[in-house]
């Protein structure tokens, strides 16, 4: 693994818990990672303490097979070869772009640094604006370059901390795609944090959920979706709700019984997690895309509230007993509210968690 960190915490002078507590995750070289969590949760402290600097309290980070951070080790920020994109981006107003990107270039010849700002620019697809100056671009351009000059000097590890906040929406899913492409065709190893659940998916390999300060779950986009570890990340990431499941046999086989049927195809790892909760009923996750329309369906719920999505609408829905669900359903199904439809369970993966004692 390139980036390593084993059991890391930061603690702030005065504060009563720490803001990271015994963080440990890996990225391969290459590998884009991205941290999501509530505000609070330690994204950025955890990001300054790899970047050297917040001193770690506890733990070790290594980049490479270089140890920056141990109990008796502490290679200087200056000296670690991280590049930080941060979200006001601040570009040098009275410098023109080629000045921008040559900044951190200190060593280089004049030569070697326009070739290094040609480069950067056409990585970044933004060739042929060496003389522009930062105000004569727009939001999404300057970002690029700031993602330019964060590159220029070849760190061998790139922290993005919130790069696209100050962007409206539709600009930001657009520079997230491009982001990945600029990063991957670079071959750098980078480590991103956001607020925003839609670009940790559009960039990461690899998402990693914070809350408290712990790293709650580390896994690739699809699983954390998916196969969620604890209910804060089942209920953070993504539209899902909880509805109450107890183990049955069903022909003969384990399925799931539930208030809308049973779901018979249980994993065998999906098994094993229920019957460590004992016999007790469980909770089981039902996320909007597990809820299919079907008219036949002898499943009936209320439509409470839809809002419309473009290809979908996500329908609120309310089954009889008063438990509410969301769904996704093709918009050309377009039901009114308060009319009740047809629902039934399509579910790839069976995850639960065992009842929580309220
Ligand atoms: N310099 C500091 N001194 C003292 N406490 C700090 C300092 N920086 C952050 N904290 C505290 O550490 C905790 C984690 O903050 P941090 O900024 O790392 O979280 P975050 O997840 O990045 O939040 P956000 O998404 O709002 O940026 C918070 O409780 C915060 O108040």
């Amino acid at each position: 693994m390139f980036l390593t960190l084993d059991q890391v915490s930061v603690s702030y002078p005065g504060a009563p818990a720490p803001a990271v507590q015994a963080v440990s995750l890996q990225l391969a070289a290459g590998q884009l990672g991205v941290l999501i969590g509530p505000s609070g949760s330690g994204k950025t402290s955890l990001l300054r303490a790899i970047a050297g600097l917040e001193q770690a309290q506890g733990g070790r980070i290594s980049l490479g097979q270089v140890l920056l951070d141990g109990p008796e080790t502490r290679i200087a920020a200056e000296r670690r070869r991280i590049g930080m994109v941060f979200q006001d981006f601040a570009l040098f107003p009275h410098l023109d772009i080629a000045a921008n990107i040559g900044f951190g270039l200190h060593d280089a010849s004049r030569q070697q640094r326009l070739r290094r700002v040609d480069e950067m620019l056409a990585l970044v697809g933004l060739e042929g604006s060496q003389e522009k100056y930062p105000h004569q671009l727009s939001g999404g351009q300057q970002q690029r370059v700031a993602l330019a000059r964060a590159l220029a000097p070849e760190p061998r590890l790139l922290l993005l901390d919130e790069p696209f906040s100050s962007l409206d929406i539709e600009l930001r899913e657009r520079l997230a795609q491009d982001v990945r492409q600029i990063l991957k065709q670079a071959g750098i190893t980078a480590l991103m944090v956001t607020h925003d659940q839609l670009e940790a998916f559009a960039i990461g390999d690899v998402v990693g959920v914070m809350q408290h300060g712990h790293l709650e779950q580390w896994a690739a986009p699809y699983d954390l979706y998916h196969r969620p570890a604890t209910r804060f990340v089942a209920d953070f990431i993504g539209h899902g709700v909880l509805l109450p499941g107890r183990l049955v046999q069903h022909d003969g086989r384990p399925a799931v019984a539930t208030a809308l049927g049973d779901l018979q195809d249980v994993s065998a790892a999906a098994l094993q997690h229920i019957q460590a909760h004992g016999p007790a009923p469980f909770d089981v996750l039902l996320r909007a895309d597990d809820i299919v329309h079907d008219d036949a369906s002898p499943f009936k719920a209320r439509i409470k509230r839809k809002s419309f999505r473009g290809a979908e609408f996500l329908y609120t829905l309310q089954l009889a007993s008063g438990q509410e669900l969301l769904a996704l359903v093709p918009s050309h199904h377009d039901h009114a509210v308060d009319e009740w439809i047809g629902i039934k369970l399509d579910v790839s993966h069976v995850v639960t968690f065992p009842l929580s004692i309220a």
